[in-house]
């Protein structure tokens, strides 16, 4: 559905993405994610059409991104949804129907099954008298008034409660689940990892890793064990094993003097944790030299976010984007001084939705 090569978009001299490609299949999630100033915002708005690419292609279908056509067929959320205040939910929808050209009926029908599922009270009531939650759920309603192949939102779940953010994650996955491809773009990454088929992790306009999470795992991360004994178990008993190398996959002291607090594992327990099995088998060895038992063995699975930490922190030179080319060094990272709109064709709070 979306082929993206080597997009690229400098505002001035100051590169947001540098060269980025992928590719989306129908009815996936795919998942931009990265800390702020990564250029998951201007990655998504060039594929929205919203911005123009430096260089580089976004094809979406038969369309460039570019098409007017193609946006037809987009429902854009943008990060931050300023919604007309005095307007209620079921006005506003009407409103956005009406530019889609949607009929009255079938306008109705979308947007009270589209509210209903994502439980949104209270319809009419003005949309400045809402919660951010509820704005959050009509903006998503607007996105789907003109019942899209292809959803984009930026940040969907931003800055919403636990409870709200589960909705609007589970609302993703049924949208997905309906046939929609969806990408959509997340600081948190357990947003992410929770809901999204595949990913691209950006960092500085870069593509550092790229999968499904466990095709991420098996390449960028390392499972570590913690195992639980019922002695203390001395650092320089644990051999055969790379000690340094379980205290930094784990970012947990290696070998645990205190007893653990984890009343699951059973009482005055210490938890060591190591990078392999020969690690595990020596720490059991120790702690049965030392009069006691291994009780429990646990795998720890990195986090997307470990992985993350973990490629961001190495120097470029060190990285690949994922397709086995080297990541190139970015001269100014992050630096938010440029001014101008640099060819953002959408401006920075338009409440449009895509729907010219
Ligand atoms: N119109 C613009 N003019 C100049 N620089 C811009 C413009 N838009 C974005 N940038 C810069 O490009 C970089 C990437 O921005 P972008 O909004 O794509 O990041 P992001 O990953 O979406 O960040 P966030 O999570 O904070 O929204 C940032 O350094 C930003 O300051």
């Amino acid at each position: 559905m979306i082929r993206v090569d080597g997009l690229r978009k400098t505002y001035g001299d100051f590169p947001a993405v540098v060269g980025s490609d992928f590719e989306v299949g129908d009815g996936e999630i795919f998942g931009v994610v990265g800390p702020n100033g990564a250029g998951k915002t201007t990655t998504l708005k060039m594929l929205a059409g919203l911005v123009e690419p430096t260089e580089g292609t976004a094809t979406i279908g038969e369309y460039d991104a570019g098409d007017a056509e193609m946006r037809r067929h987009l429902g854009f959320l943008p990060e931050e949804s300023p919604l007309y205040e005095d307007m209620t939910a079921r006005s506003y929808l009407r409103f956005f129907a009406d530019l889609y050209d949607v009929p009255r009926e079938e306008a109705t029908r979308r947007t009270e099954d589209t509210l209903d599922r994502l439980e949104l009270e209270h319809r009419d009531r003005r949309l400045g008298d809402m919660s951010k939650g509820m704005k959050r759920k009509v903006a998503i309603a607007r996105s789907l008034v003109n019942d899209p192949e292809l959803l984009i939102y930026d940040e969907p779940a931003s800055g919403l409660d636990p409870l709200t953010t589960n909705y609007v994650l589970e609302f993703t996955r049924d949208l997905a689940e309906r046939g929609k491809t969806v990408v959509f773009s997340a600081h948190n990454l357990y947003h992410v990892e929770s809901v999204c088929d595949r990913v691209v992790i950006m960092n500085r306009g870069e593509i550092i890793a790229r999968g499904t999470v466990p095709e991420i795992r098996a390449e960028h991360g390392e499972t570590s064990y913690h195992v639980f004994t019922t002695v203390p178990v001395e650092e320089t008993d644990v051999v055969g094993a790379d000690v340094t190398d379980a205290v930094d996959v784990a970012a947990d002291t290696a070998v645990d003097a205190t007893p653990d607090t984890d009343a699951s594992a059973g009482p005055e327990t210490y938890r060591s944790v190591v990078a392999d099995m020969d690690a595990v088998e020596s720490v059991r060895s120790a702690a049965e030299k030392a009069g006691g038992e291994v009780v429990d063995i646990r795998t720890r699975e990195p986090s997307l976010e470990d992985i993350f930490l973990d490629l961001a922190g190495r120097p470029p030179e060190t990285r690949d984007d994922g397709k086995g080319r080297p990541v190139a060094a970015q001269a100014d990272g992050g630096v938010e001084t440029l001014d101008g709109d640099g060819g953002d064709r959408s401006g920075h709070a338009r409440d449009d939705g895509g729907a010219r």
